[in-house]
């Protein structure tokens, strides 16, 4: 007899009681052990449990980065934050950010902040890890080949015409709200759909833009506010609502857009054979390709992900890095005109002005290295943050199972050892004498290793396209917004690097 029965309990509340005896004995365990964990690595203070969740629960999204960047507080070796029991350890320095890029077991995305993200295109390449990570990158590369990415110039280069034509000239505009339009029909037309988009499809593939917008924004409030971290939860809400019925409406079509197009691929293949297979593709073609040949890879609603997510990739961080790259420029005429005379020298002034072609843009080196340091000072992907899935030791601290590793990229891009003086905007850093002897991972806004970004040369052609085609035509001036240099920027995140106004004023040359 125990002595449960001795005092009258039945043997169903004296199994009870200890089972919440023993969860509730695990719980306490878990939070101790994690405490021994989060204290052995410097950081802010923090509570037990809470962590320093009352600094960063509830934020509003500008205010989200500044508060983490202040609780990070500039240190170089690791340094962590933490909010109800998870922690996130932070990584700044090159000889870090090294380890991490090279080891092979931390590269699966954090599951706290990209299972959201994921919400509405799981099986995208950002998201998945492993095996599927490594069959879509293989199937994908053959899409950024560089003979590929040069084919591509053209289109960028009628974009960024179309973009200079339509630019709301001599008054202060915010140049992203439009080169968000420009990345995504340049990257649509070279990728996903024909060269002379129906109207549908341009009204479609508007409607997709805003609703990725709406998402990356919508993502961020999610991960900041624990109530909403389930989806099924934020379903329910209007705003889930919305999202959920906008989406099934834009996906609908990109369906029947890739279902004509595998037709189209499974007569061709037909009609040419191996010479077919040996041609360049764009994105959908190399998905839908094996599956026209037989071999089913990817579902349809995988590639449907793939194609949303590369979209987001792509002019996401395209219209960050040139966002603050019009704004630089209009701070820093010295800088404004050197960029100018190469562009000229290539591309001709007035009357005899020509579009650029993909041999300009290796000639283009002092852009190069002006938006370089742009993507140096305000790296497009401020923080990238990866699953840690075993305890795990790293610069001296082991980091629990379950913990998320933030690499800092900003941190990284004005880490003042590699960096002197890193509030200091000056292109030059990046001339070769300048360069050399640096840390091969101290510069990563195109992260690295094997999840290094996919698009990078595609990345580096369209930003140099349109920034080179923008200076033709137009000076960049100063907004009357009272900002005079780089220092005062408000930075916030909302999947990639914002400043709160950034607005200029283009001034036509001729
Ligand atoms: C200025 C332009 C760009 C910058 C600075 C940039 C930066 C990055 C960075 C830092 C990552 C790693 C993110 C992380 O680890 O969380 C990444 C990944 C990725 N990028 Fe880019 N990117 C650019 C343009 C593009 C373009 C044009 C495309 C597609 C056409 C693209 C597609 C991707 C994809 C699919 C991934 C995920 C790769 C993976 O997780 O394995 N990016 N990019």
């Amino acid at each position: 007899m125990t002595a449960a029965f001795h005092h009258g309990l039945s043997p169903a509340t004296a199994a009870a009681a200890l089972l919440v005896a023993v969860l509730v004995a695990r719980a306490v365990l878990a939070v101790v052990r994690f405490r021994r964990y989060e204290l052995a690595i410097p950081g802010p203070p923090s509570l037990p449990f809470f962590g320093n969740a009352f600094s960063l629960l509830f934020l509003k999204q500008e205010d989200i980065l500044g508060a983490v960047m202040a609780m990070w507080g500039q240190r170089r070796d690791l340094s962590r934050l933490s909010a109800l029991n998870m922690l996130f350890v932070f990584v700044s320095k090159p000889e870090d950010v090294a380890v991490v890029m090279k080891r092979k077991d931390l590269q699966d995305k954090s599951h706290f902040y990209y299972h959201i993200l994921a919400d509405f295109a799981p099986s995208g390449m950002v998201m998945i890890n492993g095996a599927m990570l490594r069959a879509h990158r293989a199937e994908a590369q053959p899409a950024f080949h560089p003979e590929v990415v040069d084919s591509f110039v053209e289109v960028f280069a009628e974009e960024a015409e179309k973009y200079v034509r339509n630019v709301e000239q001599r008054q202060e505009v915010t140049p992203s709200k439009r080169l968000f339009g420009t990345a995504a029909w340049a990257f649509c037309r070279s990728t996903v759909i024909s060269d002379t988009p129906t109207e549908e499809e341009t009204a479609v593939i508007a409607d997709l833009v805003m609703l990725i917008r709406l998402h990356l924004k919508t993502t961020n409030e999610r991960a900041f506010n624990p109530f909403l971290w389930s989806k099924w939860i934020f379903c329910m809400t209007p705003h889930g609502r919305r999202m959920q019925r906008e989406f099934s409406r834009v996906r609908a079509f990109l369906h029947q857009t890739m279902n004509d197009r595998a037709i189209q691929l499974e007569k061709l293949i037909k009609m040419e054979g191996a010479d077919f297979v040996k041609k360049r593709k764009s994105l959908l073609d190399v998905f839908l390709q094996k599956n026209a040949q037989g071999e089913v890879m990817f579902s349809r609603d995988d590639i449907l992900d793939e194609i949303i997510t590369f979209l987001t990739a792509a002019t996401e961080t395209t219209v960050s890095a040139l966002g603050f790259a019009f704004k630089m420029l209009s701070l820093r005429p010295d800088i404004q005109n050197n960029l100018y005379e190469e562009v000229v020298s290539l591309l001709g002034r007035g009357a005899t002005k020509r579009s650029i072609v993909a041999e300009d843009l290796p000639k283009l080196h002092y852009a190069e290295k002006f938006l370089k340091e742009v993507m140096r000072m305000f790296s497009p992907i401020p923080l990238g943050a990866r699953q840690v899935n075993e305890d795990t030791e790293l610069g001296g601290h082991v980091l629990p199972k379950g913990a998320n590793l933030v690499v800092n990229f900003l941190g990284l891009h004005r880490d003042p050892v590699t960096w002197p003086d890193p509030l200091r905007f000056d292109p030059e850093r990046f001339s070769p004498e300048q360069s050399q002897g640096r840390h091969p991972y101290a510069f990563m806004p195109f992260s690295g290793g094997l999840r290094s970004c996919i698009g990078y040369k595609y990345g580096w052609a369209v930003t140099k396209t349109l920034l080179a085609t923008t200076v033709r035509d137009f000076v960049v001036e100063p907004a009357d917004d009272g900002l005079t240099d780089q220092t005062q920027f408000k930075l916030f995140f909302d999947a990639s690097l914002k400043m709160v106004g950034g607005r200029v004023k283009f001034i036509p040359r001729d």
